[in-house]
């Protein structure tokens, strides 16, 4: 086998420092308006290039690699049909975000396995076409190709960088699946927030249009918040179920972990503007 070995690439998970629902599109699809934020916590990917068409996915999480349509190998297989790239990959998966949470781990994964293996192929398409490649997976795709954070409309691929303050953040990962499907779907989820400009919702206070709906459906959620809330401010991201607390110091954030309740579990983590995954791809 003709194989080459790359380093370990990242694949970063992301808050929703606010999330807007402005409305809902002939095909289903929400219109959004909401702020990306990378956080330094990362799933990892390994690449190793094989001259035939093929894929193998390894992982420490037999779950990802029993579902055939899992997101790394939907990107690998498109990317090689846009391209008619005659080489595979094996691909291995360290999966260490929690799934189904709203930070966006399968998304990430996807782009990472598109960013990556487009450089270890050497297929060349620029971040426009990788982009264009990944909404068609999953509308969270695009923001994790980008690379910095981002203010983001239509579905979430119409990106603006902007750079919000990188605050520490206790992130509670409530142990409850949170199907974004079944979010969007429930007539009660409020879906009419008057879009407003950017300048106005940077001032404004953050929220997320999907919490109080969540919380009401998942006690868990809503006793994560509860708790984290003495702390500091804290919302939860994307459709949950997820909650993060934001502080100014390092420190705070783990003086507030360390009094987690014992059944409650969460991680501290920094927010970053320019993606961990960006940072490998300046190394090459
Ligand atoms: C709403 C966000 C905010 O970040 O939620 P999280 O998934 O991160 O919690 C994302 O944009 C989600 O992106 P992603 O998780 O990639 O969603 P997709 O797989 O594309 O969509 C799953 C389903 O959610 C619904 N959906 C998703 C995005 C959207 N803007 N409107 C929708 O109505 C659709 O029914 C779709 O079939
Ligand atoms: N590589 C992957 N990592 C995580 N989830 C995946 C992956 N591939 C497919 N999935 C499916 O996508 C669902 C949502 O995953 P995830 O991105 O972690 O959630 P969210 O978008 O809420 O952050 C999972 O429940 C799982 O069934």
């Amino acid at each position: 086998m003709n194989a080459t070995i790359s380093l370990s690439w990242p694949a970063p998970a992301k808050l929703n420092l606010f999330l807007h629902i402005n409305g809902r599109r002939d095909d289903g699809y929400h219109e959004l308006q909401t702020l990306f934020q990378f956080i330094e916590y990362c799933d990892y990917l390994d690449f190793k290039v094989t001259s035939s068409p093929h894929f193998k996915l390894h992982s420490n999480i037999n779950k990802v690699v029993a579902q055939s349509d899992n997101l790394i190998l939907k990107a690998a297989k498109s990317l090689q049909a846009h391209t008619q790239c005659h080489k595979g990959a094996e691909i291995y998966l360290d999966k260490r975000l929690p799934m189904g949470g709203g930070i966006g781990g399968g998304s990430s994964d996807a782009a990472t396995t598109l960013v990556a293996l487009n450089a270890l192929w050497d297929t060349q398409l620029n971040r426009e076409e990788l982009s264009e490649i990944g909404l068609v997976i999953g509308a969270d795709i695009p923001i994790f190709i980008n690379g910095l954070s981002s203010f983001a409309e239509g579905v979430g691929e119409k990106l603006i960088p902007v750079t919000p303050i990188e605050k520490w953040y206790l992130i509670i990962t409530p142990n409850v699946h949170v199907s974004t499907f079944d979010i969007f779907q429930d007539p009660n989820l409020p879906r009419n927030t008057p879009k407003l400009s950017l300048e106005s919702l940077m001032s404004n206070i953050w929220q997320n249009d999907c919490q109080k709906l969540v919380a009401d459906r998942y006690p868990q959620v809503a006793n994560a918040l509860a708790w984290l809330l003495e702390y500091a401010p804290s919302r939860m991201t994307g459709t949950g179920a997820c909650v993060f607390g934001e502080f100014e110091q390092h420190q705070q954030a783990l003086s507030a972990l360390a009094k987690l309740p014992a059944d409650m579990s969460g991680f501290v983590a920094q927010g970053k503007n320019i993606s961990p995954l960006e940072l490998r791809l300046n190394q090459l």
